[in-house]
């Protein structure tokens, strides 16, 4: 286990994660994140054509938001953390335990955006319904799942996560290459995140990030075997608190697993 690993186990509370990043009315990375990546997976899985059978989310963490457009056009999803604690968090909304974080900000965002079809809380349940399997993943294993087997999947999604085990881009380019035996021949790989990043802060805890760059994180997304479909970046235009996390820039990659 590598010092920021062992970091991540000691120090990354899940409870202080939510409260800074997407709690109601002060989250930051609420507006411009959560307005990019909702919009992007909306249209993936709508106007996209995207859907199918199962999908992996990889580095879920303690969230939701990223899963409940993906609800409408999966049987299945199977969610996945390195952390207990994020699981353990993860595992409170599911059971609707009293003290789980409240999304239902978000959950109205994603309702509004399919058109108001359906009110807040039957969403929410539709999710909690599709959700199959919390499970442990480590990126830096060759198997991320190992001892568990998980059959390959139609869609692997992974938002704001791969940077953070990442040291370097080569081992990033080693983990999307592990990532093919968790995909379909002609799958999906969706991944979102910033660029340019640094670090970011839990709480008063630090986190290093893997710093990447437009050209090189689309040169290694290809030579671990992908063939990029869409590409978007979007400026980061409110840099009020760089301070406690410094990526300039929002990126959504769709790719796919050649046939
Ligand atoms: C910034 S959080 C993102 C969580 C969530 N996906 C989101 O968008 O809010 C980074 C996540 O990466 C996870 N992580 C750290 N090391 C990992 C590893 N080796 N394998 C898989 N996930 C890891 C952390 O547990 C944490 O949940």
């Amino acid at each position: 286990m590598t010092a920021p690993q062992q970091a991540y186990i000691d120090d990354f509370d899940p409870i202080e994660y939510l409260q800074t990043y997407y709690a109601a009315g002060e989250g930051m990375l609420l507006g411009e994140w959560t307005d990019f990546a909702l919009r992007y997976l909306h249209e993936t899985f709508t106007i996209g054509g995207v859907k199918g059978d199962t999908l992996l989310d990889f580095g879920t963490g303690p969230s939701i938001y990223q899963l409940l457009s993906a609800c409408e056009v999966f049987d299945k999803i199977i969610v996945s953390d390195f952390l207990e604690q994020n699981r353990a968090e993860f595992q409170k909304w599911l059971k609707k335990d009293p003290d789980a974080f409240d999304w239902t900000h978000i959950i109205k965002h994603v309702c509004e955006l399919e058109g108001n079809r359906e009110d807040p809380e039957k969403k929410a349940e539709k999710l909690r319904n599709k959700v199959k399997e919390v499970l442990k993943c480590d990126a830096l294993k060759k198997k991320p799942y190992d001892p568990v087997v998980v059959p390959p999947v139609d869609c692997l999604l992974s938002c704001l996560c791969l940077e953070c085990p990442c040291k370097d881009i080569k081992t990033l380019c080693e983990v999307l290459n592990n990532f093919q035996s968790l995909i379909k021949p002609g799958g999906h790989l969706l991944l979102l995140s910033g660029l340019n990043a640094t670090f970011y802060y839990v709480g008063k805890t630090y986190f290093g990030a893997l710093t990447t760059r437009k050209e090189e994180l689309e040169m290694t997304i290809k030579v671990a075997g992908y063939n990029i479909e869409k590409a978007v970046y979007v400026p980061r235009a409110d840099k009020s608190r760089m301070d406690v996390a410094d990526h300039d820039t929002f990126y959504f990659i769709h790719a796919r697993k050649p046939l």
